[in-house]
């Protein structure tokens, strides 16, 4: 599903490149369930956000189900990501001004998904989440873990084939942090969604297939 070349990435001080990202080349397989690990500014983050394509590598090839990203326009890239791809963030990024109804409903908006369908999938999302009784509440009527929760709705409604996840459990405690780790196995046992998470949680990683350990911007063997 993904393959990274040699992908680097690089911030210019001056003269100087400090490298944030450097020799990076990954096969992820659709149905893969992997942990991206490593210390404080390993540059995990960085590499989330270049698979999600939100971020442009400095050089290397990167193919997401065939078509090569680094030759797509960014008007293309984001028709890509789109399409495909649901994130997770630790700080929810909810929209402020709408309700939880409408921040899910907003992927499917930019999907051109029509109104009824639309309606039905809101619907459903809530009613698997538990969050019926949420739905005309702002983000911040909700508690963190509840935020999180639709947050993560919000990266499901799309039925995306990938999701990618930075910190998913960041800010939760450890029960709501085990409900999401199991719903995130589930996903990925069940309906083979691939998953690709940045935790420093060694228990977190445990749910997952496969672990990508970052250090000083480059992997260490697998
Ligand atoms: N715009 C930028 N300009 C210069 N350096 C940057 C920029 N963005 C990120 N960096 C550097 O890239 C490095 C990697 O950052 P990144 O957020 O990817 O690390 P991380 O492994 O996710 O860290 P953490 O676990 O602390 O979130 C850091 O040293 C950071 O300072």
């Amino acid at each position: 599903m993904i393959q990274l070349k040699n992908i680097e990435r690089y911030f210019s001080n001056g003269n100087v490149k400090n490298y944030v990202l450097r020799y990076i080349t990954a096969d992820i397989k659709k149905g893969d369930f992997v942990s991206i690990m490593g210390p404080s500014g390993a540059g995990k983050s960085t590499l989330l956000n270049i698979i999600g394509m939100l971020e442009e590598p400095t050089a290397g090839e990167y193919y997401f189900m065939e078509t090569p990203v680094h030759t797509l326009s960014e008007k293309q890239r984001i028709a890509l990501y789109r399409t495909h791809i649901g994130f997770v963030f630790q700080a929810y990024h909810l929209l402020d001004d709408l309700t939880i109804y409408e921040n899910l409903e907003t992927p499917l908006m930019y999907q051109n998904v029509k109104a009824s369908e639309r309606k039905a999938r809101v619907a459903e999302i809530l009613d698997r989440f538990n969050m019926v009784a949420k739905k005309d509440l702002f983000p911040a009527q909700l508690s963190g873990g509840q935020q999180q929760l639709v947050g993560i709705a919000r990266a499901l409604i799309a039925r995306p084939q990938l999701i990618l996840a930075d910190e998913p459990t960041g800010n939760l405690q450890s029960k709501q942090a085990d409900e999401i780790m199991h719903l995130f196995q589930k996903l990925n046992q069940e309906e083979k969604v691939t998953i690709i998470q940045v935790t420093h949680s060694e228990k977190n990683a445990t749910y997952g297939n496969r672990i990508l350990q970052l250090m000083d911007g480059e992997f260490m063997d697998e």
